[in-house]
């Protein structure tokens, strides 16, 4: 498989090359030059997420230096559960709930375990076949972090650099992005998330900077992030068509678009999805644009469910290079529906939400009935609720325990470095 850029300016690339560039050259976003096609019966085999990683990602990394390493990357990054938890009625009318996919039981609690993991070793793989250190530069909104820096620690050939906006994390996020060993670094910058995922861009843009320090990215503009989210989308799209005739429509908590665009890449190569849906919080780029077939990045707003605080989301470049008509409806959610999503829920369901989950149940109950009696809905559970224990525990009333593993971040020690929004702060805390 060979890997073209948005931008059509820049040679196309194997997989290997792509992952070690992040980015292409042009400042595009690398998409495969064409896609596979997959019926239900190719993966009728593969009845575990490993598994069906594998065989689904094979084409991507096909004639690459991951081609052989691929099945084992595959055990050892998904080797936590995935599971799929239907929701008790949440209303007076019968319209069933939805299935709540709990992508949340990896060692950092968010989705992004999964393409971190995977890209991690991915780099190991590559490393074995060069011995010039890789600098990973990422920009977190809260959960990306996280799960980078997780991933990166001990990894031989890599070294993290995680920049993180000052103030608009959860404190428990902020914490666990802070307490990896070195080489993994994290950075404290002065602005939001879209300043600081515009520094690691300009950092790619700049020639020297990017080829002294062998930039590359951990961010879902990485194909090593975003392809291997396509995993479980296409699990539980598979299961669901098979127990009930008919595709899942998905309900997609959307900040910086790289999980949508996993399913929509998924949809694209076969398998069965019906509707995707996107679910924001109050920024509006995304609603706005599907609204008015306009889009414009903006300044993001700070809300509840933080890790969607993007007013600028990196993966619309994928979406736009695809024919239209790709997301079926997006819905914006302002904080006041997501706390009353997530009282309700608890109330009628005894479910406990994390806000970017119940952003996502908000967007369920707006589906008129016809809408929501005609296929079974999936809703992705981006994040464990204990990460955003500050604004879950006063809305629903008690405590929320942390998982052993997010337990365990509380005895590291946090560290972090501190900068503005400059390139040559960024170029100086490179260089150290
Ligand atoms: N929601 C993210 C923002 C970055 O998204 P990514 O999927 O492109 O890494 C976060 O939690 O940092």
């Amino acid at each position: 498989m060979m890997y073209r850029s948005t931008r059509g300016q820049a040679p196309l690339v194997d997989a290997g090359a792509a992952l070690r560039a992040g980015v292409a050259p042009d400042g595009g976003l690398y998409m495969p030059q064409e896609l596979p096609r997959f019926t239900a019966g190719d993966f009728s085999d593969t009845p575990d997420l490993p598994g069906l990683a594998a065989r689904l990602l094979a084409p991507f990394f096909a004639d690459s230096a991951i081609e052989t390493a691929l099945p084992s990357i595959c055990a050892d990054a998904f080797d936590f559960p995935c599971p799929r938890i239907p929701l008790a009625h949440t209303d007076n009318n019968a319209s069933p709930g939805p299935d709540i996919l709990e992508l949340f039981h990896g060692p950092t609690g968010a989705f992004k375990d999964f393409g971190a993991r995977f890209l991690f070793r991915a780099f190991a793989a590559l490393g074995q076949t060069t011995d010039r250190l890789v600098t990973v530069l990422v920009a977190t909104s809260g959960d990306t972090g996280g799960a980078v820096g997780c991933a990166a620690e001990g990894v031989a050939g890599t070294r993290a650099v995680i920049l993180f906006p000052a103030g608009r994390i959860s404190p428990f996020q902020e914490h666990q992005l802070c307490c990896w060993e070195p080489p993994v670094e994290a950075v404290r910058v002065s602005g939001d998330f879209d300043a600081c995922q515009a520094l690691v861009k300009a950092a790619f843009a700049d020639p020297d900077l990017a080829r002294r320090h062998n930039l590359t990215s951990a961010n879902s503009i990485s194909i090593g992030r975003f392809l291997p989210q396509m995993t479980y989308w296409a699990r539980a799209a598979l299961d669901v068509t098979a127990e009930t005739g008919t595709p899942p429509g998905l309900i997609i908590p959307t900040g910086n678009l790289g999980n949508a665009f996993a399913a929509v890449l998924a949809r694209a190569c076969g398998v069965p999805i019906g509707p995707i849906v996107l679910a924001t919080n109050a920024n509006a780029t995304l609603s706005d644009w599907h609204a008015s077939g306009q889009y414009e990045g903006r300044p993001s707003i700070a809300t509840l469910a933080n890790a969607m605080d993007v007013g600028t989301p990196s993966n619309f470049e994928r979406l736009a290079d695809l024919p239209p008509g790709q997301i079926e409806t997006v819905i914006r959610v302002n904080d006041d529906a997501i706390k009353a999503r997530l009282r309700a829920t608890f109330d009628q369901s005894a479910y406990i939400a994390c806000p970017h989950t119940a952003t996502a149940l908000e967007t369920f109950h707006t589906l008129d009935t016809d809408q929501r009696q005609a296929r079974r809905w999936i809703i992705g559970a981006t994040a464990h609720p204990s990460k955003f224990a500050d604004t879950v525990e006063p809305v629903i009333g008690q405590t929320v325990a942390l998982p052993p593993a997010l337990e365990a971040v509380l005895e590291r020690e946090a560290r972090c470095r501190e900068m503005g929004v400059a390139l040559p702060e960024l170029a100086g805390v490179l260089a150290r």
